[in-house]
């Protein structure tokens, strides 16, 4: 009992002691917000002030209830002692069956005791116990001896009742501990529950008979008490006693067949004082048993059980559906390639060989179509969920009625390997068009430009980066391209990007021009490149094939005329038409963070006609437009189809590819913008869960993968997505690269907090950091570089990341030398006169020395000296002398190896 408090006070117990089922009690814990998972949970000193509060009603009324039950006790041993002495005295001869009776009487009172105070019972049993057979000895023992055997039966129940209440008390006695609130009716109940039914009522029916049985034996029985109440107490005892044997004889021949109705009035009256109590402990009880049946202890463990397996069936189902929710993945259409790969967690070039093996030439940023996304997470085992938002009114590209058709200028991609000469080709028919044209304008990058050839015809060009990397400006390209001209360079071969740029325009289903160039070179072979370009499928015309071939010379001029003429004839064939009398609907080419003019877009109108002042939409941003200009930095008014130009007006920097929709209202234009960057930004907000995911299944598989996180920013739209592209192309199975973050900019502080966080560097593309982001990477130490050539970045990204890789150390043993004599210098400790036997020694080589064919030491030379010159190196065949750092116990015999380690870098 003087355990502290909060120790071992469980749920169940302090529901039982202010007459309160476990489950209730457990419910109102909850709601208080405790943790209280089983009735066995332990009950913590706030919990418990918590429940005196909230029970504070029921407790007062268990606490009342309890001092009834103590006055009651106190009388009831007062009197009891009173009685005892009395007996002692000689009043033994009537007294003689007394004795079992008073344990009977005692018996009760310790039914009532196990219900109300039960530490005490266990003495007062034994004192009683011993009493009544101090009693009975010098008593008549034949007496005691018949009924003893008389009352077989009761003397059982009387032994059972002892043990029942010998265990009661145990447990209640273990219960009570650190316990302050009282109240130990019901437990007492609990117990009694336990109790065989049949004994309950035996006992009941015991008391009940008590007043008949006091009837019964009034007679007989002398009695002297002077208080009238103790009088009748005491009678009533005596009679019980005398009655029991009576009682054993009824009770084996008639049954319990004794009822409260044979109880005369009277003596009901005179028993009231206990009565009271009593049938309030016994209301309690029945209340407690009604209660405990409802939810008995089998109920419970059936009710347990049950709630456990629908907990269980139900967590089943949660883990389903959440296994389910996993495999379903919410995309847009045109969703990247690697952005498909982080949502389903898988790898990039997973994605991309399955591509393939659907016969799609794919590169890691291009987009998909529906069916493709779809195709693609069906093979993976996803469901795709297509976000509606993407596919709004303005996303659906309605067909225009025929009559409104009007033919349109060809948009021409120009594709092939580096150096073969696109930009050059590009470069002459812009300046032939500039001199052709208005002369005096200068000439803007702003990915496309449009020519007018003699007799009005007009042709756009897409003016895609030329270096390999920009595999996904070429992919995108090819979605708004009419015509991609191959180029070829007759002095060099069909390169991979040739393949590559054949791959991409056939996957595209767009024509083909080959343009084979560099014709002016002695070393062309154009017959050697159309031999490997029918080794492609590729066969020219002239080879009988469908494809147009021409042989130019970019650097000349030569035959360009004819290639432009060959485009507007495949144009022709191809029948190319648009509506310019409708809203304009069109691609982004590229985006440009402007220093006067803030974020620009250029816009290739495909339909209708761009008008200034028009709202639109594009991809999550949109705008009105304040301003256009053509390449040659000329306002315009009217972009008619097939026309690139520069738009100012954008609310944030669009993505190249992104389609371009010019809508009714600005505020239609925002909603739509709205709602799709809500879905955009879940979108990200999954891809980072999935990159999360794909790197722990991939460091699983690969075993602690290395990566290295970028941050790519540059000015140019184009240019980041392609050096985004080239540098995640660096990855490989030891080393991942990934571009956790890319945009149009300068590098904020917001970039500088992500790098930080995720432990990137930040690439800076013709953009720099403004001075707070610079500030902020000084002190978080974030690795800010800053490039305006996108090979520098690569190459400079591709040491990183060898570096990276754990050198390869190995040692290569340069020099053997022979020690035939030892000489020791004062001050400078013991030089080694040497034969080098093979190989060249060196100052700087480490050494390791062998006696006998072992190695005792390993070091470094502290001295290299040819005659008394301290010399470099020695050669083979030429003596030395070698002192040897730290190290004096040369000998002579001894062998000093030389070796160098050699750091290897792995490539990549
Ligand atoms: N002799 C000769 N040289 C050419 C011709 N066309 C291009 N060149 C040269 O080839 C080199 C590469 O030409 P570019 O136009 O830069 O080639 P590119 O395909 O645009 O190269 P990237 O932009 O790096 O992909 C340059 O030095 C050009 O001068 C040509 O018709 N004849």
């Amino acid at each position: 009992m003087s355990e502290p408090k909060a120790q071992k006070i469980r749920l169940y117990k302090v529901a039982a002691e202010i007459n309160l089922s476990s489950e209730s009690l457990m419910e109102f814990l909850q709601k208080k917000g405790y943790e209280v998972k089983t009735i066995n949970t332990i009950i913590t000193e706030e919990m418990m002030n918590d429940i005196k509060t909230h029970f504070k009603k029921d407790i007062e009324k268990a606490e009342k209830h309890q001092k009834k039950v103590e006055e009651f006790q106190k009388k009831r041993v007062d009197y009891v002692e009173q009685v005892e002495t009395k007996e002692k005295q000689p009043i033994a001869e009537e007294v003689k069956v007394e004795e079992p009776v008073q344990v009977e009487v005692q018996e009760t009172n310790e039914e009532q005791k196990s219900e109300i105070i039960v530490e005490e019972e266990p003495q007062v049993i034994e004192q009683k116990e011993e009493k009544t057979e101090e009693v009975i000895q010098p008593e008549l023992k034949e007496e005691k001896v018949e009924l003893q055997l008389e009352d077989q039966n009761i003397e059982i129940t009387q032994e059972e009742t002892k043990t029942y209440i010998t265990e009661t008390e145990k447990q209640l006695a273990a219960q009570k501990k650190g316990l302050t609130i009282v109240g130990k009716i019901d437990l007492g109940r609990k117990k009694k529950k336990q109790e065989p039914k049949e004994k309950q009522k035996e006992k009941t029916q015991e008391e009940k008979q008590q007043p008949q049985q006091q009837k019964e034996s009034q007679q007989p029985i002398v009695i002297k008490p002077a208080v009238s109440e103790v009088k009748t107490e005491e009678k009533d005892a005596e009679h019980k006693k005398k009655k029991k044997v009576l009682k054993a004889k009824k009770k084996n021949k008639q049954g319990d067949e004794t009822s409260d109705e044979l109880i005369p009035a009277k003596k009901k009256k005179k028993m009231k004082k206990f009565e009271i109590d009593k049938h309030e402990v016994e209301v309690a009880i029945r209340k407690t048993l009604l209660a405990m049946d409802d939810s008995g202890i089998g109920d419970r463990a059936v009710i347990r059980k049950k709630k456990r397996k629908e907990k269980a069936e139900l967590q089943e189902r949660i883990l389903e559906e959440k296994e389910l929710e996993k495999k379903k993945i919410k995309v847009t259409e045109y969703i990247a390639v690697n952005e498909l790969a982080n949502l389903m967690g898988v790898s990039v070039s997973e994605v991309i060989s399955k591509c393939i093996s659907l016969g799609l030439m794919v590169s890691i940023n291009q987009r998909l179509d529906v069916e493709t996304i779809t195709l693609i997470a069906d093979d993976f085992g996803f469901e795709i969920e297509l976000v509606e938002e993407f596919q709004t009114d303005v996303d659906a590209d309605i067909p225009d009625p025929e009559e409104t058709l009007k033919p349109r200028p060809p948009v021409v991609t120009i594709m092939g390997h580096v150096d073969h000469g696109k930009t050059s080709l590009l470069d002459f028919i812009r300046s032939a068009n500039v001199v052709a044209g208005e002369a005096g304008g200068i000439t803007q990058h702003i990915g496309a430009y449009k020519v007018s050839i003699d007799g009005g015809k007009e042709i756009t060009f897409l003016d895609t980066p030329g270096h390999e990397a920009f595999t996904a400006m070429r992919a995108r390209g090819a979605k708004v391209t009419d015509i991609v001209v191959l180029i070829v360079a007759a002095d060099d071969a069909v390169m991979p990007q040739t393949v590559e740029a054949i791959n991409h325009a056939q996957a595209a289903n767009v024509p083909i021009i080959v343009a084979i160039n560099k014709i002016d070179k002695p070393n062309s072979n154009i017959e050697k490149i159309k031999q490997q370009l029918a080794e492609r499928n590729i066969l020219v015309e002239d080879w009988g094939g469908k494809y147009q071939c021409v042989e130019v010379s970019a650097k000349l001029g030569k035959n360009v005329d004819l290639l432009l003429e060959k485009i507007l004839l495949e144009a022709e064939l191809l029948d190319l038409k648009a509506n310019p009398d409708r809203k304009a609907r069109g691609t982004i080419i590229e985006s440009q963070l402007d220093k006067g003019r803030g974020i620009t877009a250029t816009v290739l109108v495909q339909k209708g006609t761009l008008k200034i002042g028009d709202p639109f939409i594009a991809g999550v941003t949109h705008g009105r437009v304040r301003a256009m200009f053509d390449e040659r930095g000329k306002k315009v008014s009217e972009a008619p189809p097939s026309t690139p130009v520069l738009v100012l007006g954008f609310e944030s920097a669009p993505q190249a590819g992104d389609t371009f929709v010019a809508v009714e209202s600005e505020r239609e234009a925002r909603e739509i913008s709205i709602k799709r960057l809500q879905v955009k930004r879940e979108q990200d907000h999954r891809q980072v869960h999935h990159i999360t995911l794909d790197e722990i299944a991939n460091q699983i598989s690969i075993g602690g993968v290395k990566e290295l996180p970028i941050i790519v920013k540059g000015d140019v739209d184009g240019s980041i997505e392609a050096l985004s592209d080239a540098l995640m192309k660096l990855s490989n199975q030891e080393v991942q690269v990934k571009v956790i973050h890319k945009g149009v900019g300068a590098i904020s502080e917001g970039d500088v907090l992500l790098a930080a966080a995720s432990k990137a560097i930040i690439i800076g593309f013709h953009v720099r950091p403004n001075v707070n982001a610079r500030k902020l990477a000084e002190t978080e130490k974030v690795d800010i570089r800053l490039y305006n050539i996108i090979y520098d970045a690569i190459n400079e990204v591709k040491s990183a990341l060898e570096g990276m890789l754990s050198p390869v150390l190995s040692e290569e043993v340069v020099a053997t030398v022979e020690v035939r004599e030892v000489f020791k210098v004062p001050k400078v400790g013991t030089i080694a006169g040497c034969y080098v036997q093979d190989g060249k020694i060196d100052r700087k080589n480490k050494i390791r020395l062998f006696r006998d064919g072992i190695a005792i030491y390993e070091g470094e030379l502290s001295s290299l000296k040819r005659f008394k010159d301290d010399v470099r190196e020695v050669e083979k065949g030429f003596e030395c002398g070698i002192g040897i750092a730290n190290f004096n116990d040369i000998k002579v015999g001894d062998i000093i190896e030389a070796y160098k380690v050699i750091e290897t870098k792995k490539k990549l």
